[in-house]
């Protein structure tokens, strides 16, 4: 802002804003590549051929960030829509905004007593977009009242709600909904993605995301959250070099399955042989070993953590059930790089002293911090990173938004999720991979989010094949995914 004459930012955020709008009721493709990191994401469109005649009603707060819908208001009455402004409070609004709005032939349809007259209630419900201009990352704590109430009724009956930056009443830092909030179909973020927008529950109601460059870039400091791309995982897998024997490559020895959890190991021995372990030492009971052997002859068995030699990290607790806690704690303490996942969580020690990957849902999250899960879930980076310090270990928390948070505070969140991937025993396909990866010499945090990028691919992969897909459809298309990642960076 210092380097730029007054207003600048605001109006290259204006115009971004403004032009996303016209693109959207023109009815051209809004789904940009590259922009909508979640995939899919199709918006309806307004079936409107431009701005001209188009019905846009701004929602105004008293702040910046309703200055900015008010000059991409401007803007867009300037191009022939029909723009109505509800605004929060007449004694605090964007006051160069508000004359520009009103010169291009905007018209104000709230009044000094408040916001809500029926003439905006009426123009909120006809809409052909509404953008919400209430809070931007100035907001703190969710909307109120008449703010509320007119979120609510853009969500429910108007065509298409449009967030500038951000959806008001999200906390644009930690991904927290404190309150009452705007649901978008789209949002506009300028400058760079505010933290908020990729993480649940305030991601969801961000809709599909579109970035307007503003110019920040050289500005911007290193990012408090950092989401790996397909190029940034494929440039992390490890892959086998001239040289490479199945030593090198990484020995996952893996406590995982039970008789009473069968499928578990075999899922988890199977991510692990997939995801490019040299070799996978199954330590369990006579009768899984023979079932696991059966399915992956490759893999190497033994009766006990006792004996296994030459492994190089291990991956414990899927499936592993209530009765080998000695043996969990053994490979705990065995200084090796260690994922831990389900059961095993139960048997942590006060603090980690080997390289850690923990890897707990949102229950098992919350039981090992006594807390309600509910709250894990409405406060998910404040919990990861209690626990990553907590342990001194990276916590890997999956669910809608999949985190990964290293002891040193680095956060990476997935970008590749799917709910199909919501089924039982797809998290021991993620834990033998991603202790294929600590096998191979990735950190906890490298091999905590390319296994979970992996899996999230594998995911869609799999829902686009089998609809509904099970683990193991799932951990069939493991491979696929890692061929197409890779080869799609030309690193095969
Ligand atoms: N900082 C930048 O570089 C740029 C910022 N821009 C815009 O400016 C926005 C930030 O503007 P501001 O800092 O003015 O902040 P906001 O527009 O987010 O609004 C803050 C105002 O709302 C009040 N407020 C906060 N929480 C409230 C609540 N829960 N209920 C009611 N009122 C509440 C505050 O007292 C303050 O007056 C960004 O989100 C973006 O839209 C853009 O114009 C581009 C450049
Ligand atoms: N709603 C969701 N959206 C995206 N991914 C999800 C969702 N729910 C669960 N997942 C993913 O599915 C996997 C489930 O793992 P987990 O809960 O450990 O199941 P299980 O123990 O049955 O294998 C995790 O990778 C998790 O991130
Ligand atoms: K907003």
């Amino acid at each position: 802002m210092a380097t730029l004459p007054d207003g600048a930012l605001m109006q290259r955020a204006a115009a971004g804003l403004a032009a996303v709008c016209a693109r959207i009721l023109r009815g051209a493709d809004n789904a940009s590549p590259g922009m909508d990191w979640r995939g899919g994401g199709q918006v309806t469109r307004p079936a409107r051929g431009g701005p001209y005649g188009a019905r846009v009603v701004l929602l105004v707060g008293s702040g910046d960030n309703g200055g900015d819908a008010l000059w991409a208001g401007a803007r867009l009455a300037r191009r022939g829509a029909r723009v109505d402004a509800v605004v929060l409070r007449h004694d605090r609004v964007h006051e160069s905004g508000l004359s520009a709005f009103l010169d291009a032939g905007g018209r104000v349809l709230s009044d000094d007593d408040g916001p809500l007259t029926p003439a905006a209630e009426q123009a909120v419900r006809k809409a052909d977009i509404v953008l919400d201009g209430i809070l931007g990352i100035g907001g703190k704590g969710g909307l109120r009242d008449d703010a509320a109430y007119l979120a609510a009724l853009a969500s429910a009956d108007a065509g298409l709600v449009i967030a500038v930056d951000l959806p008001s009443g999200i906390d644009a830092d930690t991904g927290e909904t404190p309150g009452a909030h705007v649901r978008a179909d789209v949002t506009v973020t300028f400058g760079t993605h505010k933290v908020g927008l990729l993480i649940d529950p305030a991601a969801e109601a961000a809709g599909h995301i579109e970035l307007v460059d503003i110019g920040l870039g050289p500005y911007l400091p290193r990012p408090a959250v950092e989401m790996l791309e397909h190029g940034d995982v494929a440039a992390r897998i490890p892959v086998p070099g001239r040289h490479a024997d199945k030593y090198r490559r990484g020995v996952l020895g893996m406590l995982a399955g039970s008789t009473r959890y069968r499928g578990a190991a075999l899922l988890s021995v199977g991510g692990a042989v997939h995801g490019g372990a040299g070799m996978v030492r199954y330590a369990g009971p006579r009768e899984v070993s023979a079932m696991v052997l059966e399915r992956w002859p490759e893999a190497v068995t033994a009766p006990d953590v006792e004996h296994t030699d030459r492994v190089q990290a291990w991956a414990v607790g899927s499936g592993l059930g209530d009765d080998r806690g000695d043996e969990a704690e053994a490979a705990l303490a065995s200084g090796l790089p260690v994922l831990v996942d389900a059961d095993g969580l139960r048997h942590l020690p006060a603090e980690l002293t080997c390289p850690a990957l923990l890897t707990p849902h949102a229950g098992e999250l919350a039981r090992m911090l006594d807390v309600d899960r509910g709250d894990v879930e409405a406060r998910r980076l404040h919990h990861a990173r209690e626990a990553a310090r907590r342990w001194g270990a990276t916590v890997l928390l999956k669910g809608s938004t999949t985190l990964v948070v290293s002891p040193d505070g680095r956060v990476r969140v997935n970008s590749t999720g799917t709910p199909a991937l919501a089924t039982a025993g797809s998290g021991d396909v993620l834990a033998g991979l991603g202790g294929a990866l600590l096998a191979a010499g990735l950190d906890p945090l490298d091999a905590g989010s390319v296994a979970a990028h992996i899996h999230g691919v594998a995911g869609q992969v799999a829902a686009g094949t089998a609809g509904q897909p099970a683990a193991s459809d799932v951990l069939d298309a493991v491979p696929g995914a890692m061929v197409s990642l890779v080869a799609a960076h030309d690193l095969l």
